[in-house]
């Protein structure tokens, strides 16, 4: 029989590939039990926006490493307006524009900013009652979590979601699909906590589910490792 978690203080860890559903689905999942909701991928934009910012290198991993400590994170964790910060400046509009985004595998790669992060991680985390995304978060950042689960969906229909948010009629379905493999492979085949699927992790294939129905699965699988009731 599973260990049960009160809701209050309960971990879901949740990681996948680039346009899986991470975000939507832990934030749905976060809001409708009450619990807090962190977007480390968010983090490591941050991070990659700051050096661009102040003109360090992206790949330079020593100039990378040597500027780690630098950026003053601030990360909110109300899954109704997720915030984040650097150095005081609201980065969530820039943080996902193509610069940051065709640089942030190569400043996630660099072992001292995974080191610094991981460890603002877990200091958010606290005493749990949080869903947490990204991609090491079952394996290295709450590797305790009550419940782990592995995001997935084929590559194919990742990109024709990612391209059905896009504000531009001209974007590539096959653009955008080379950019998630790319993206894909480097954070899969780093050194230092690749992208890989947790021993004791549920796998979730979406590629046929949309995201309502993702949402419940989702719930339903909380409430085989909660006390509370989960609905
Ligand atoms: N099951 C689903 N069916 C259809 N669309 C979905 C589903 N899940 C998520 N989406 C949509 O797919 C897009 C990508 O989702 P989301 O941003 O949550 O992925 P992600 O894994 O957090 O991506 P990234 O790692 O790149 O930040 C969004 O537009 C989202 O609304
Ligand atoms: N725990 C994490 C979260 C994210 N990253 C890296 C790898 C991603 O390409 C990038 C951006 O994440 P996204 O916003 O697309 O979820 O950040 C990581 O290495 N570890």
């Amino acid at each position: 029989m599973e260990t049960r978690t009160p809701l209050a203080t309960i971990v879901v860890a949740v990681d996948g590939p680039s346009g899986s559903g991470k975000s939507s689905v832990s934030r749905a999942v976060a809001q409708r039990l009450g619990l807090r909701y962190l977007d480390t991928g968010a983090m490591y934009r941050a991070v990659t926006w700051w050096m661009l910012h102040n003109q360090v290198d992206v790949h330079d991993a020593a100039a990378v490493a040597a500027a780690a400590d630098k950026p003053e994170l601030v990360s909110g964790t109300d899954p109704a307006g997720p915030t984040i910060t650097v150095d005081g400046i609201d980065v969530a509009g820039p943080i996902r524009g193509a610069e940051v985004t065709g640089a942030v595998s190569a400043v996630s790669a660099v072992p001292e900013i995974r080191t610094r992060l991981v460890a603002l991680q877990r200091a958010a985390i606290g005493a749990g009652g949080i869903v947490v995304e990204g991609r090491d978060i079952g394996t290295v950042v709450a590797p305790d979590a009550a419940l782990k689960v592995y995001l997935t969906a084929s590559e194919a229909a990742r990109a024709a979601r990612r391209n059905a948010e896009s504000d531009d009629p001209a974007a590539s379905v096959t653009a955008t699909q080379a950019d998630l493999a790319r993206r894909d492979a480097l954070d899969s085949g780093r050194a230092t906590a690749p992208l890989s699927m947790p021993a004791d992790g549920v796998l979730v294939d979406t590629t046929e589910m949309d995201r309502d129905q993702v949402v419940e699965h989702l719930l339903a699988l909380v409430g085989t490792r909660a006390e509370d009731a989960v609905r």
